[in-house]
């Protein structure tokens, strides 16, 4: 390493990587200088200067290979909490995983005919064990074999594809670009509305059921060869391995890998055995996958709706509008919080449906700061199976007025007229 003001210089050897923890709200600047590099698959390209805002990332090389970082509004040291090179990777095992994967697409596209589908990969694992970043990899490495596998994004906490609370898929079709994460131009997404599955497993389930279904009735050959990969949250105990189990059997996965828990590996691969078509593969936790408390996970959702509406760079310009409540039709799906079954007389279950649409008829304060689904519904009965368009964020509630102002990311009429609330909700500073 050698530096000079607000820049370091690195050489890598091949098969190490550079850690970097960019501090929250602070810009570093990475320049591949020679060699060969890459960001969870996506290649830089040399020359450029990539800006990594609060990121935490690794530059990996399979050849060796010479950086610059250059710190903005400051050394290097003011705008990282830390940066580091590792040769302890597991990359190589990431790269053999791949290879299976693409013998699996070839398969299905020689044999295409037969219906045969590419590879259906689940990623599974407790929480901060590096599984959206291995689902990255495995996307860019199948793009850059000539694929256009589609990344699903079951992690309701987080929101990789679109915003929190939510199920969706989206094909990628070039390198996720490092800055602005996977696209989302065309994703399709279901409208979940909560921080975790337990407030509603039943309508979990349900929508998981309905985007499998959209995405198994895709035709094309070679969307179906090229596969899904697909993201999962942390939760793995319990309610949380019931909802694994649901979602392999839903989703038809054929490839089941998972990271960083042996537990959790010798409990499918026991419950999977009967199921020989289904491979479950164990593999390692980098040891550079960074550990975010409650707190920062908090921050981080609030940050992807910030990112929805005014884009990941900034750039986008949200409108802002005030209408009567009266113009608006708010539903909810479920029938409210379901007590638990302990808390019931013996024998009793509980009434409220989970999947009940319900109006809502009264104007409450509750709904201000609250992220709220424009629907692709035509009547209110389709809400609960239709996906959504895109999202508006209320901030401001006037009781006495009986108006609501929202924010849109674009002006004009809202592309729905049925609006899905949830209990998602989001401060902006
Ligand atoms: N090798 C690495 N070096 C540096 N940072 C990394 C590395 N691998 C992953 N990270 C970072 O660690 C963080 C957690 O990783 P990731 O999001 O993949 O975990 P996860 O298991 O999907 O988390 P969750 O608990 O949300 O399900 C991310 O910010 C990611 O960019």
């Amino acid at each position: 390493m050698s530096s000079a003001a607000n820049s370091q210089k690195y050489s890598l050897e091949k098969g190490h990587e550079l850690r970097i923890e960019v501090k929250e709200d602070r810009v570093l600047l990475l320049k591949l200088s020679d060699g060969q590099a890459e960001v969870f698959g996506t290649e830089v390209a040399a020359g450029e200067e990539l800006a990594l805002k609060g990121q935490k990332i690794a530059v990996y090389t399979w050849l060796g290979c010479s950086l610059e970082l250059i710190g903005e509004g400051g050394s290097v040291e003011d705008v990282t909490d830390s940066v580091y090179e590792s040769d302890e990777t597991p990359m190589v095992s990431y790269l053999n995983v791949h290879d299976g994967l693409e013998q699996r697409r070839r398969a299905a596209k020689e044999a295409s005919t037969s219906n045969l589908s590419g590879p259906r990969t689940i990623i599974v694992g407790p929480v901060d064990a590096g599984k959206s970043t291995l689902g990255k990899i495995l996307l860019n490495y199948a793009v850059r074999a000539g694929w256009a596998p589609t990344a699903v994004d079951l992690d309701i906490g987080q929101g990789s594809i679109t915003v929190p609370g939510c199920l969706a898929a989206t094909p990628v079709e070039a390198p996720i670009d490092i800055e602005e994460g996977l696209p989302t131009e065309v994703p399709l997404v279901y409208y979940y509305g909560h921080q975790t599955p337990s407030d509603n497993p039943d309508l979990y389930k349900f929508l998981v059921e309905r985007l499998a279904d959209v995405l198994s009735r895709r035709a094309n050959v070679d969307v179906q060869a090229a596969g899904v990969v697909v993201n999962t949250m942390g939760f793995i105990e319990g309610l949380g391995y019931e909802l694994l189990l649901h979602l392999i059997e839903t989703l038809k996965a054929d490839v089941v890998l998972v990271v960083g828990n042996e537990r959790l590996y010798n409990q499918l691969k026991n419950h999977l055995r009967a199921r020989p078509e289904v491979s479950v593969v164990r593999l390692h936790k980098s040891g550079g996958v960074v550990e975010r408390s409650p707190g920062v996970r908090k921050q981080a959702r609030t940050h992807r709706v910030r990112e929805y509406f005014y884009g990941v760079r900034g750039d986008l310009s949200p409108h802002s509008q005030t209408v009567s409540f009266e113009s608006l039709r708010f539903f909810r799906i479920g029938g409210g919080p379901r007590a638990p079954s302990s808390a019931l007389p013996l024998g009793a279950t509980s009434v409220a449906d989970p999947l009940r649409v319900t109006a809502l008829t009264q104007l409450t304060g509750d709904l201000q700061n609250s992220v709220v689904a424009v629907s692709h519904a035509n009547t209110p009965d389709q809400l609960l199976s239709v996906s959504v368009a895109g999202f508006l964020y209320i901030t401001n509630v006037d009781k006495d007025q009986r108006t609501i102002t929202y924010l849109a990311p674009c002006p004009g009429p809202l592309p729905g007229k049925y609006l899905l609330i949830g209990n998602l909700k989001v401060f902006f500073e």
